[in-house]
């Protein structure tokens, strides 16, 4: 059955034949769109430099005033920093496919959970990211362009942060302000503490620590930083992750102290959230520990600031510091765990719509 008919026929049956002359309008179906961070389009210095200043004007990443920052941003940072970071981003770029292995996690993930609910024919899912490309404007446009008239959009960050969940939510009703058939919306709500949640991140460590030769003394939870004066004017972030650690702790049986909660990633001159991973790591060796896992709670995809910051440089911190045995965990990516995290979600968001 092809897509229009659907629509046509569930239009039909609410209003009846449509007079001569009467506009198009499609309804009946569901949207369901997953939407992460964003990726440049490629490694090169006009790519990243544009990626770099939709996500550096953004004011719920950079709280300091325009007038403050513009002239750093567009003097400085934007001149030196695409040059550094793309060269950061080729170490890891999915070479198969062009694109960062964000974009190929998130596209996979939107595939997965479309098979995975595809018994519900009025369900179409899709993927956008909050900065760069495919744009969240251009896939609420193309959801409403199929017929849904009801949308849940999923920003992908277990913790919420004003600089992440709530700029992604922004950027949505940004986009369905410009509607004039404005569909109802429903946003997913961070899910830090949900048993799905923890369950998946017990089982994929579980499942990487068993195939080690060695038993790491400290598994170190690395989440992404944010600026500790945006915690003190009230983020729940920094609970969040706290929480996630514990409950997980708790979930692994493993005695206080082996999983530590560390933050990664700062950016710009300002105190972060801490303890900093990179410090930790180059602390460890010297009180005695020498075996460490690292993994990324927060991180929903493998990119980055995974990869690179702290699969490669993590280890070399380490290593250089005394450290003999590192191992990072993978993300759960597009895994069967990560996706029953996805689909669990994202079922409990469509009750009463299908
Ligand atoms: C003040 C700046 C930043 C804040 C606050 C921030 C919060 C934050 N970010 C993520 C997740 C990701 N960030 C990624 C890259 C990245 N982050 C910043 C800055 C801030 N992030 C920059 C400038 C960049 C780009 C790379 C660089 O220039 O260093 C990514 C990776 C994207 C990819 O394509 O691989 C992710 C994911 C979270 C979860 C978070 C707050 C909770
Ligand atoms: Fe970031
Ligand atoms: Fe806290």
């Amino acid at each position: 059955m092809n897509m229009k008919s659907t629509v046509d026929r569930a239009l039909a049956k609410q209003v009846g034949p449509l007079p001569d002359g009467h506009p198009s309008v499609r309804i009946g179906k569901i949207g369901v769109l997953l939407i992460n961070l964003g990726t440049p389009d490629g490694t090169d210095f006009r790519s990243m430099r544009r990626y770099l200043q939709e996500f550096l004007t953004d004011s719920r990443v950079i709280e300091w005033p325009k007038a403050l920052w513009y002239p750093i941003l567009y003097g400085i940072v934007l001149n030196t920093r695409p040059g550094r970071v793309g060269k950061a981003y080729q170490e890891i770029w999915n070479k198969d496919r062009d694109e960062s292995y964000l974009r190929t996690y998130t596209r996979s993930q939107a595939e997965k959970l479309a098979e995975a609910l595809k018994a519900n024919d009025n369900v179409v899912v899709d993927w956008g990211m909050r900065y760069g490309n495919p744009s969240i404007a251009s896939r609420i446009e193309a959801l409403r362009a199929e017929g849904c008239d009801r949308i849940v959009a999923f920003p992908l960050y277990p913790q919420f942060s004003a600089t992440t969940t709530a700029t992604v939510n922004d950027k949505v009703f940004e986009a369905l302000s410009k509607t004039r058939f404005m569909p109802a919306l429903r946003t997913v709500p961070a899910y830090h503490d949900e048993p799905v949640y923890i369950e998946a991140l017990a089982r994929s460590i579980e499942a990487h620590l068993s195939t080690l030769d060695f038993e790491p003394q400290r598994v170190i939870a690395s989440y992404h930083g944010i600026p500790q004066s945006y915690f003190k004017r009230g983020d729940p972030y920094h609970c969040h992750c706290h929480k996630t650690s514990r409950l997980l702790e708790q979930r692994l049986g493993w005695d206080k102290g082996r999983l530590m909660t560390c933050f990664q990633s700062r950016f710009g001159p300002e105190e972060w959230l801490q303890p900093y991973t990179d410090k930790t790591l180059e602390a460890l060796p010297a009180e005695g520990i020498t075996r460490v896992a690292t993994f990324n709670p927060g991180f929903v995809s493998d990119c980055l600031e995974t990869l690179e910051e702290i699969a490669g440089e993590g280890a070399e911190i380490f290593e250089e510091a005394g450290g003999t045995h590192y191992t990072h965990i993978p993300c759960l990516n597009d895994s069967p765990e990560g996706m029953s995290v996805i689909e669990t979600l994202v079922r409990r968001e469509l009750q009463g719509w299908v």
